[in-house]
């Protein structure tokens, strides 16, 4: 990174996408793990979070997606409100979430998966076979074998289902939990270049990445979470790997 990154202005807050404002959770009795975050992401943009391991990453995109309850704080997609709804409403209010780990039913087919990702969304607009279209076109090793069991599938293919199924909602924002998780150097270009191509098909992606160069090179701009709250937000372009340590482990920046 620069030691002066130049900041891309936030987007005004009925311009945002995704909107984030003192958020705050945790689990159960314990203290605060996300410790009052505000985020305002642009439309068809790509925000990589990155940190150190256990900063709170994962459970900032589980609150947003609302599987942990906020203690504090709003969550608003296109400008609509969603901090009081359920995980299942905010789907339908246009949230989509993939989480790290058992995000597609391994004992069914790609076609069974698709079905049932759609199952839930009646009352969503633009959810339709014109929709599945559109994603199977922006996935076509999916769409080539519709009876293969998700099962058989390579980790990376599993993560293009998992990313399907949640894209047949018609999200206008995407949130990944480190979809690079456990895949090989190749097949994570492969899965970054397909989140690209979520982007440029006009969804909003919030991405939560270890492997910060990968993330580097789709994203448009970084945020650095670090023991729960944001200590940095620059240009994908500014930041550089190498500058990070310090940062993670504890160095102003
Ligand atoms: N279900 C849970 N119950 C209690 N504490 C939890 C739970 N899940 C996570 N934590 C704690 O919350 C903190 C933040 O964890 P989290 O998984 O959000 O971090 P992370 O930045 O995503 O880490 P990593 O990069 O290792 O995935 C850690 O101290 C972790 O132990």
């Amino acid at each position: 990174m620069t030691s002066e990154p130049h900041l891309l202005p936030e987007p005004a807050p009925a311009d945002a996408a995704l909107h984030v404002t003192g958020l705050r959770s945790g689990y159960g009795r314990g203290g605060d793990i996300v410790c009052g975050i505000d985020l305002a992401q642009r439309p068809e943009s790509i925000i990589a979070v990155i940190g150190p391991n256990g900063s709170g990453k994962s459970t900032f995109v589980k609150t947003i997606a609302g599987l942990l309850p906020a203690r504090a704080g709003r969550v608003r997609v296109t400008g609509r409100d969603v901090t009081g709804l359920s995980p299942a409403n905010r789907v339908a209010a246009g949230l989509a979430y993939v989480p790290q780990e058992a995000n597609v039913f391994g004992t069914l087919t790609i076609r069974e998966n698709l079905k049932l990702a759609t199952e839930f969304l009646r009352g969503r607009a633009g959810v339709g076979p014109e929709q599945r279209a559109r994603v199977l076109a922006l996935f076509p090793e999916l769409a080539a074998r519709p009876g293969t069991l998700a099962g058989n599938l390579s980790g990376g293919q599993r993560q293009m289902l998992a990313f399907a199924c949640a894209l047949l909602a018609n999200p206008e924002v995407l949130l990944l939990d480190e979809p690079s998780a456990g895949l090989s150097p190749k097949i994570v270009s492969e899965t970054m270049e397909a989140i690209a191509r979520v982007r440029a098909a006009g969804v909003t992606v919030l991405l939560v990445e270890q492997n910060v160069s990968a993330a580097l090179r789709i994203a448009d701009e970084v945020v650095v979470l670090v023991a729960g709250a944001l200590r940095l937000r620059a240009p994908a372009g500014d930041v550089k790997p190498a500058d990070l340590a310090g940062l993670f482990f504890g160095r102003a920046a």
